[in-house]
């Protein structure tokens, strides 16, 4: 990529999120990730060139020197910062325009810095190395995967029902999305193979912003945003099933749809849980809150539960990331008195402010303060601070993604060739279902800023007393309509789609 002959004709609009926008080019493998501005600053950009530059940056040096020694180099691409062209910019912005969803409009693309961040195109791996098939690519946005533990947490309720399931219901209240999704991260995380697979035909049934699949670099599936309509199950069987007839012989065999969602959802908990080997050989398995694992507000019934659980592998995508996540000990609201200790420090120390590395350089010595951070309070700024700092990166890991790449592999292929490029993890998922390759990577690792504490904790309060005020329950038309493969029978009993591996 010429950074000086940059052509807008070259790239193409890609997803966003609530901060940044990402095109990618239609020819290499690589995406191009652009900040994102509050509607209203367009004219007046918040920030100089400068300090964009140094916000991406940071991106890049929080994400390689901290988020990777928590969640294992293997997963993670940091990317680097790239100089591009105004003109291009600005070109790039009116073409991308008309793709983007309504309801992310009310932030628009920087196109004053000329700053972004480029990293490999985790859809479509290999892409400059065409094969016959393209690959599956599944992005996950798992969210929180624990209930706190902490004593400052104030309502019993909230070490009974998760986050996300409370969160919910708030969502819907506000209108932000139509439906609830009845995915329990608890579930998903739980290491249980049936469970897991529970969870994931709850993603694929109410995606929200939580489940995307792409073929071939392109978004296949996903919720349409602001529509009413629920997703097309049929269109995605239509994608899925080519995947999984191939291979074992079953070019021709017939396979009914609920097969194909089956087999599919159970190759996604395969890459899941690999990375780590099978139960032997020195795999520590997270056996760790075992007793509150589960959701009260989670539909599994765990009554059903047939197949005893032995954790998530220590080397699995989903392990490092909870491990990670339960770097909030404190909970929000154990946590915000010692924010208070440092916002108060600062008002009264401004120049500390770089000393205590609030906006960065994450560096070594930023990692160095909150891995020798003490365990007990000794009422000093240092020990806030690097509780914050803890706290911030545990927000990181409840808010990333995860991107499982798929590629199928006939019986033939004894060698490797997979997915060439990125594969920082692969590995060879056998026999029934077919057999894929696959990759896992961990995308957005973006730092939280410090400032964003105080939110925090009144979210945390507007979701509770929404649940509470509500009992739970929830506008008639708010679940998602029963699709014709998932009778209500089978949501009842997730056993009914299982199968034993
Ligand atoms: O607070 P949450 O749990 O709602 O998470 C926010 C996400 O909402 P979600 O509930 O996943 O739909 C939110 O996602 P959406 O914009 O809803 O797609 C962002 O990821 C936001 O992060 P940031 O402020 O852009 O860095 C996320 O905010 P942070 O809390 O991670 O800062
Ligand atoms: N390296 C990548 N390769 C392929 N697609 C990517 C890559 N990075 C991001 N994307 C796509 O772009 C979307 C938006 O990116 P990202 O999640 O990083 O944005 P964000 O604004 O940080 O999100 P959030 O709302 O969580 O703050 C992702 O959901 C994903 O589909």
């Amino acid at each position: 990529m010429e950074l000086d002959k940059m052509d807008e004709n070259d790239w193409k609009y890609h997803g966003e999120g609530n901060k940044s926008l990402v095109v990618s080019h239609v020819q290499f493998s690589r995406v191009l990730r652009l900040l994102k501005y509050p509607a209203e600053d367009s004219e007046n950009p918040p920030q100089t060139a400068e300090q964009a530059f140094r916000q991406i940056q940071n991106i890049v040096d929080f994400s390689s020197n901290v988020m990777s020694s928590f969640l294992g180099e293997k997963f993670i691409h940091s990317g680097e910062v790239v100089k591009l062209p105004l003109e291009f910019v600005r070109q790039l912005s009116i073409k991308v325009q008309h793709q983007r969803p309504a309801w992310r409009c009310d932030k628009v693309m920087d196109i004053y810095s000329g700053c972004a961040l480029c990293l490999p195109n985790l859809t479509s791996p290999g892409l400059h190395q065409p094969t016959h098939t393209p690959p599956l690519c599944i992005e996950i946005k798992p969210k929180c995967g624990f209930l706190p533990s902490s004593k400052h947490v104030s309502k019993d309720i909230k070490t009974k029902m998760c986050r996300f399931c409370m969160h919910q219901h708030y969502k819907v209240a506000n209108g932000k999305w139509k439906r609830r999704s009845l995915y329990c991260p608890l579930d998903l995380f739980s290491g249980n193979r049936q469970r897991m697979h529970f969870a994931i035909r709850h993603l694929i049934e109410e995606p929200q912003n939580n489940f995307k699949i792409f073929k071939g670099g392109q978004c296949v599936y996903s919720s349409k945003e602001g529509s009413d309509d629920s997703v097309d199950l049929n269109c995605l069987l239509h994608h899925l099933r080519p995947y999984l007839l191939h291979g074992n012989n079953r070019i021709n065999s017939h396979m009914t749809n609920k097969a194909v969602l089956n087999d599919f959802i159970q190759v996604l908990v395969n890459a899941l849980m690999g990375g780590g080997g099978g139960g032997e050989g020195g795999v520590v398995m997270d056996r760790c809150g075992e007793g509150r694992s589960f959701c009260e507000a989670s539909v599994f019934n765990k009554e059903r539960i047939r197949h005893g659980s032995q954790g998530l592998p220590s080397e699995s995508v989903l392990f490092r990331i909870l491990q990670t996540q339960k770097l909030d000990t404190l909970d929000i609201e154990g946590l915000y008195p010692l924010y208070r200790r440092v916002e108060q420090y600062l008002h009264d120390f401004p120049k500390e402010r770089t000393c205590l590395q609030i906006d960065g350089p994450y560096n070594e010595a930023f990692l160095e303060k909150l891995q020798k951070c003490p365990t007990e309070d000794d009422g000093s700024v240092e020990y806030a601070a690097a509780k914050v700092h803890q706290y911030r990166v545990a927000m990181t890991a409840k808010d990333c993604s995860i991107m499982v790449a798929l590629l199928p592999r006939s019986e033939e292929e004894e060698d490797d060739e997979g997915l060439p490029s990125q594969r920082r993890l692969k590995d060879f998922i056998s026999s029934r279902p077919p057999a894929f390759s696959y990759s896992v990577s961990i995308l957005d690792l973006d730092p939280k800023p410090f400032e964003s504490i105080p939110f925090q904790l009144r979210l945390d309060q507007k979701i509770v007393s929404c649940y509470q005020r509500t009992g739970g329950a929830l506008p008639k038309g708010s679940l998602p309509p029963l699709q014709d493969i998932f009778t209500a029978a089978e949501r009842e009993d997730c056993t009914l789609l299982f199968h034993p591996v």
